[in-house]
């Protein structure tokens, strides 16, 4: 379903994304970790055709991102990193502006927005302007819109940073369910728990490179995908040489 080979990228000095190869199946649930500052959003920005690479090929579905950014847009939905939406639109206006923009008619974005704001417990909220959501209720709305067209691929960076458990867990359900019936998900996240429990497999990039990749199981080998996080990610750091702040000024 998506396939990036060879992916390069550098700002200025700083190279973000260090030849970065992954090969993602139909229907895998699979999830990309990392320390901060390793490159996954900016993998995952080349990977959606927001951020042109210096090198490297991401091919989706049978479509080239950058040969073809248009045909490959159709197939992905993309949840980015900083979500800069229209925010003086109400709610379901939004919905409406992402729905038109694939391409979907008035009736099926109506019907469409209902289901979505049902499904993500915002229907309440449809009528008003995204600048008074809060922030999960924010990365509610921006993920609905990137399911609006019924894309083969969301690739979702963080979907679940200020968004609450009960939340949560209703949005892992609706992208188990979009697994089962074929649709692939790759989702970056900080939550070890959640991708050992939801994903099937998991790239673990560490300063630009993929240091492990694989189903979950050959990842962690004997260990949590926590603790074998840990070790490649260059262990803990011993919180030693801090001791004025415990002298407290007052
Ligand atoms: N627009 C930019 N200009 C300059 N440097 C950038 C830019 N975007 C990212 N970087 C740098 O590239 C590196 C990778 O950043 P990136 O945002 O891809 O990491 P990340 O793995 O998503 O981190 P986090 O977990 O903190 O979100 C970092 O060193 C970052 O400072």
């Amino acid at each position: 379903m998506l396939t990036i080979d060879g992916l390069r990228k550098r700002y200025g000095d700083t190279v973000a994304v260090d030849g970065v190869t992954l090969d993602i199946k139909e229907g895998s649930f699979y999830g990309i970790v990392g320390p901060n500052g390793a490159g996954k959003t900016t993998t995952l920005s080349i990977v959606t055709g927001l951020l042109r690479p210096d090198a490297g090929r991401v091919v989706v579905h049978g479509v080239d991102v950058w040969a073809e950014p248009v045909r490959a847009k159709h197939i992905v939905g993309v949840l980015p990193d900083k979500l800069r939406l229209f925010d003086r639109l109400s709610g379901a206006q939004f919905l409406r502006y992402a729905g038109t923009l694939r391409g979907l008619s008035a009736k099926t974005v109506r019907a469409r927005t209902d289901d979505l704001a049902a499904a993500f417990g915002i229907d309440d909220a449809l009528d008003r302007l995204v600048a008074d959501y809060s922030a999960g209720m924010t990365k509610k709305i921006a993920l609905a819109a990137a399911m609006i067209h019924s894309p083969r691929l969301l690739v979702l960076d963080e979907p679940f940073e200020s968004v609450d458990p009960v939340s949560a867990a209703n949005i892992i359900d609706i992208l188990q369910r979009y697994t089962a019936a074929g649709g692939t998900v790759v989702v970056s996240s900080h939550g070890m728990d959640m991708i050992q429990r939801v994903c099937d497999s998991v790239a673990i990039i560490v300063r630009g490179q993929v240091l492990a990749a694989g189903t979950i199981d050959e990842v962690r080998g004997e260990q949590t995908l926590e603790e074998r996080f840990v070790d490649l990610a260059g262990g803990r750091k011993a919180a030693e040489g801090m001791e004025w702040l415990h002298s407290f000024s007052e």
